[in-house]
């Protein structure tokens, strides 16, 4: 097997997410959504998988190491008429779930490398390790563990949490993980293999590729049923974000079937033709209305309510009402994007005392959308909890956001210590008085996207002596 001197050693991370206005009207190519990156970052590490001499192994590994079970193993072959790379999960031992996102993703990314880097055609790929490592807040931390990941040797361990759980079993705050391990996946894996000249995260042509592929293969793998906006975030950050047409991928031949391969790199290259003979992806991702930070002294914070929230049924029920009733939807839709371009503005304007008014009109309209259509976007709980809490010292507004239901709830608040104490003193006492658990996570508003980190800061994750990385890193920078 020939060795790809472009096989390297690569870290990249991508945020959570929050849709703080535009649910449910997103979905719609008509309206859009103000969503902003998140703190909390899924961060995936590729390497080479090291081999003793004349030993030929042809196999992707993935690890989660914050989760028991956590490991899957895939084969990969080119599949016949330009099928692309079809990617079998590979079995031994203790059976292991299948992994519908990491699996689906590396189809997707292997079978765009092969059309874009004709070496691949004919070396293959090497076999590489894959490592997940998502930061503390995506899952509700289980009060019985809190023992950190793996052994005490990994410096990063306290940074990376074991929750003692399968992943099926973990208790997920909302933040987007299926999205942005989507695109860390996508993205780590596209700088493993490809030459920078093919792909560098650093250009506006590197994010495209990385957005068209991630986006392509997180519809695939949920369904084709979001509207994008958590893998546009993921990739881009804080934006005002339109769709795409969903008819952009009708047309994309299933992963190994005849044409796939070729069909794939023109969509992800945007040759393919759309509407009217316009470039297919039609989707629009501001960041300049919403600007390039958060007002100074303003953090955006999210409250871990810790309960799920069936999205896909809601959607469904606002869709049947809309259907149902053209005539008060396209009123109340009309009504949620003009808060939306409001609240886009009030922030990038930096005008903090445009934030409470603006806030409280996004929920008076969601609350009546729920209502209308008979779906708990803001229930009666949390109507109670976010009223309360919008009349502590410091808090600016509050919102439940995307989907809304029971799941996290997100705060405008000032960016000191004080509110923060008188915040976190508030849900303590709500919990006790409701006997339930509501926190706030350490998670803030983050305008930044995808990035490629320091793998230095990662060594101890690295098989054999790092000397690898170490080589990388330096010409990294
Ligand atoms: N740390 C992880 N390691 C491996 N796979 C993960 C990890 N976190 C999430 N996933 C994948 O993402 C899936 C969860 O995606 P799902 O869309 O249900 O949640 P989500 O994106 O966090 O939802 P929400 O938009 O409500 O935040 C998991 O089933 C798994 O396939
Ligand atoms: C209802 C919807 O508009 C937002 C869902 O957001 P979230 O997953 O609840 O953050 C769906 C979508 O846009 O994909």
């Amino acid at each position: 097997m020939t060795h790809h001197r472009d096989d390297r050693t690569v870290v990249v991370s991508a945020p959570g997410k929050v849709l703080l206005a535009g649910g449910y009207i997103v979905l719609d190519r008509k309206h859009s959504g103000l969503v902003f990156g998140l703190s909390a970052r899924i961060h995936v590490l590729a390497q080479k998988i090291p081999t003793s001499a004349g030993v030929h192994l042809s196999e992707i590994v993935v690890q989660s190491p914050q989760f028991l079970n956590a490991n899957w193993r895939y084969g990969y072959r080119l599949a016949p008429d330009g099928g692309g790379i079809k990617v079998t999960q590979l079995q031994s031992g203790t059976p292991v779930d299948a992994n519908h996102f990491i699996e689906t993703t590396i189809n997707y990314v292997l079978s765009y490398i092969a059309e874009v880097d004709q070496r691949r055609a004919t070396h293959g790929f090497e076999a590489s390790s894959l490592i997940v490592l998502a930061d503390n807040d995506y899952y509700s931390t289980p009060q019985e563990s809190s023992s950190p990941s793996s052994s005490d040797s990994h410096t990063s361990a306290a940074r990376f949490r074991h929750f003692g759980t399968t992943l099926r079993d973990a208790h997920k705050t909302g933040l987007g993980s299926s999205a942005a391990i989507v695109t860390s996946l996508t993205a780590a894996l596209l700088a493993h293999y490809l030459p920078r000249d093919l792909f560098d995260l650093s250009t506006p042509q590197g994010k495209r590729i990385l957005h068209n592929l991630a986006q392509v293969a997180h519809c695939s793998a949920q369904g084709k049923i979001g509207s994008g906006f958590d893998v546009a975030s993921a990739v881009y950050g804080s934006c005002l974000y339109r769709r795409f047409s969903p008819a952009l991928l009708s047309r994309l031949p299933a992963p190994g079937e005849p044409g796939f391969g070729p069909a794939l790199a023109a969509l992800v290259a945007d040759e393919t033709e759309g509407a009217k003979g316009r470039p297919a992806w039609d989707c629009e991702i501001d960041k300049d209305k919403v600007g390039a930070r958060l007002p100074p002294g303003v953090a955006i914070r999210m409250c871990d309510v810790d309960c799920g929230t069936a999205t896909v049924s809601m959607v469904k029920k606002v869709h049947e009402w809309r259907d149902a009733n053209p005539a008060a939807a396209d009123e109340v839709y009309a009504g949620v994007q003009s808060k939306v371009d409001e609240l886009a503005a009030v922030l990038r304007d930096r005008n903090v005392a445009g934030i409470t008014p603006v806030m409280r009109g996004v929920r008076e309209l969601m609350r009546g959308l729920g209502k209308s259509s008979g779906v708990p976007i803001e229930p009666e709980s949390q109507e109670e909890m976010l009223d309360a809490l919008e009349k502590v010292e410091g808090v600016l507004g509050s919102v439940v956001p995307g989907a809304g239901g029971y799941d996290a709830a997100a705060v405008v608040m000032r960016d000191d210590e004080e509110t923060e104490a008188r915040v976190k003193a508030f849900l303590d006492e709500w919990s006790l008085r409701k006997g339930i658990r509501v926190r706030l996570m350490d998670v803030k508003g983050d305008t930044e996207g995808a990035r490629m980190e320091d793998v230095g800061e990662f060594r101890s994750w690295i098989q054999g002596d790092g000397s690898q990385a170490k080589a990388e890193d330096k010409k990294g920078r």
